[in-house]
């Protein structure tokens, strides 16, 4: 069994839960399409491959470049709207830091509102990188951006793990050999993550993954 020395964190649905606020942007960025904005329980399910990905999902594939382009001229009015901490979430964080594993910050949200956000949940100090996207850059499952997560980090793969919500972050895993570490808290339920991902570890909540992570 090997020992896990460093995490990778998702964002939204593990972490955080920020479903308002992209809600509200998403339907700030419709409304002059003249486009019905969804509800929030389509849009957590749609969250987790970057704002591109979820407006592909919502409005396809050739509506979304433009959507997406104003989310990301809004979203700093609104991405603090109902902003929440996922639960145990800072007892992790806390837990894995107090044993010496080091945390890393590994989100498809663009990199500042992730760093906006993590700066307001006073939650800054539990990581040595926040590693965020670009509108049309690399992001999860790309191996490319796992790659360049582990450079950052100076990790090796060998003992590194992803915790997400998501298949993305699973794939995101998977594309470079880090453990998939999986929570049911964000818009897959926990007999989709298994049914979806695998051979991933999947837990009901992060109090659950950090057991697993400090038994190993
Ligand atoms: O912006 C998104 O779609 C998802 O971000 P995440 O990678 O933190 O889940």
């Amino acid at each position: 069994m090997r020992k896990i020395e460093t995490v990778f964190f998702d964002l939204d649905g593990t972490l955080v839960d920020n479903y308002e606020a992209i809600t509200k942007c998403i339907s700030v960025s419709l409304e002059p399409m003249g486009i019905t904005p969804p509800t929030l329980e389509k849009v957590k399910h749609t969250v987790g491959g970057s704002i591109l990905i979820t407006f592909e999902k919502l409005i396809g594939k050739n509506l979304a470049p433009q959507a997406a382009k104003t989310y990301m001229e809004h979203i700093k009015d609104y991405e603090l709207l109902g902003l929440k901490e996922m639960p145990h979430a800072r007892e992790i964080l806390q837990g894995l830091k107090s044993r010496g594993i080091k945390s890393a910050l590994f989100t498809n949200k663009s990199q500042k509102s992730a760093e906006n956000i993590i700066e307001f949940l006073n939650l800054s100090r539990f990581f040595e990188k926040i590693i965020g996207t670009d509108l049309h850059g690399a992001r999860k499952p790309e191996k490319e951006f796992t790659l360049l997560a582990l450079e950052k980090m100076n990790a090796d793969f060998e003992t590194s793990a992803v915790v997400g919500d998501s298949p993305y972050d699973y794939k995101a895993a998977k594309a470079c050999g880090l453990m998939p570490i999986l929570v049911a808290t964000g818009g897959n339920s926990f007999e989709s993550l298994e049914s979806l991902c695998p051979g991933a570890n999947i837990f009901k909540d992060l109090r659950e993954a950090e057991i697993f992570i400090e038994s190993r």
